[in-house]
């Protein structure tokens, strides 16, 4: 592992890169500064038994990457880096050697993800309430997927600094007095001590939707129908099921709550975005919501929460663009790379 400050970290095209989630591996190459991006077929992290094959099975007969740049979901630390819900191991130093690479970097995928946010544009985006986007203010992504990630992204002497964190960690607290008879009702996976604290990605995570569905049913001493995510949303979008229609939409206010103390944290006049797999197939549900109004819900800041824009990322693959701005101009973004980037 190579030590180095963030002005010098840079990787030689072609460029292998890589958005790593639990279920899906997304890759793409970077030809050169300015060629555009070449996507391949998403590879199923379980159809592989390590990322290494994956590559070579989906990339390497189309493609001779030099570089790698790699998201993914969980801490980067070390040379051997697991993921957090599925068993591959990332090892730069044998994927050099294997695959014929330079040079490897490794990012967190939120982090990839917030640096996607300055070229946004309004078609990759679903606004959901009012605020307009402040430029070169801070901004923040927040998502529930698998976990609930976040991160945030903020401009100084021309640069874009990624902040990434545990954001999706920070506590949710009942507020109404339906959200309190629900409260005690939540099954709380992190176990943690005598008093019972639920984190965000307790409720906000495709597992935390059923967390949230089953403690309304056992609240109202009704059957669960559902024990599937999408069963939910589903069942809610269709208007199918009362339960699950305000599962979702605790969900998207719980969710709003968060993201606006997110905001408030970072001061992100620049807008919050919301990312994810479950974000954008509920886009227009978040739209109609008390999402906004439950970010907004912060006295005695309404005034400055209600000039700060909230969207839905719809674009197909964010943390990929993100990477490809940044392995293009890496001079615009300041991504600390020491300790995560390995050179053959
Ligand atoms: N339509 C849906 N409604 C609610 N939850 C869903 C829906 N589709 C998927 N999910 C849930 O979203 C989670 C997956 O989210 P996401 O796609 O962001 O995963 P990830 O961790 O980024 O992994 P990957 O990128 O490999 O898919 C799972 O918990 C899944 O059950």
């Amino acid at each position: 592992m190579i030590q180095e400050t963030a002005d010098r970290a840079f990787v030689p095209f072609p460029t292998l890169i890589g958005d790593i989630g639990g279920t899906n591996a997304r890759f793409a190459l970077v030809p050169d500064a300015t060629g555009e991006v070449v996507r391949f077929p998403n590879a199923q992290t379980a159809d592989f038994p390590a990322i290494d094959d994956a590559i070579e099975a989906t990339v390497l007969p189309h493609a001779k990457p030099r570089s790698a740049v790699l998201a993914l979901a969980g801490p980067v630390q070390g040379d051997q880096v697991p993921l957090t819900n599925c068993p591959w191991v990332v090892e730069p130093k044998k994927m050099i050697a294997r695959l014929g690479l330079d040079e490897v970097i490794l990012l967190n995928d939120f982090e990839a993800l917030s640096l996607s946010l300055p070229a946004l544009g309004e078609e990759d985006l679903v606004r959901v309430g009012g605020g307009e986007p402040v430029a070169n203010a801070a901004q923040v992504v927040v998502g529930p997927g698998t976990g609930l990630g976040a991160a945030a992204l903020i401009h100084a002497r021309g640069t874009w600094f990624p902040v990434p964190g545990e954001g999706g960690h920070v506590d949710l607290a009942p507020v109404t007095a339906r959200d309190f008879a629900i409260w005690p009702h939540i099954e709380e996976p992190f176990g943690t001590g005598p008093y019972r604290r639920i984190a965000g990605e307790t409720l906000l995570c495709g597992a935390g939707l059923v967390r949230l569905y089953r403690a309304i049913i056992a609240a109202d001493g009704a059957r669960a129908r559902f024990d599937d995510p999408s069963e939910i949303t589903a069942a809610a979008l269709g208007g199918s099921d009362g339960a699950a229609e305000e599962a979702l939409s605790l969900f998207c206010i719980h969710l709003g709550r968060l993201a606006g103390n997110l905001a408030l944290a970072f001061m992100a006049r620049g807008g919050v975005f919301l990312a994810g797999g479950i974000a954008a197939k509920i886009a227009p549900f978040i739209k109609e919501s008390g999402f906004r109004e439950a970010f907004i819900d912060k006295a005695p800041h309404q005034a400055l929460m209600d000039k700060m824009p909230t969207s839905v990322i719809v674009h197909p693959a964010p943390a990929l663009a993100g990477i490809a701005a940044y392995a293009r101009t890496p001079e615009l973004f300041g991504v600390v790379t020491e300790g995560r980037h390995w050179r053959r």
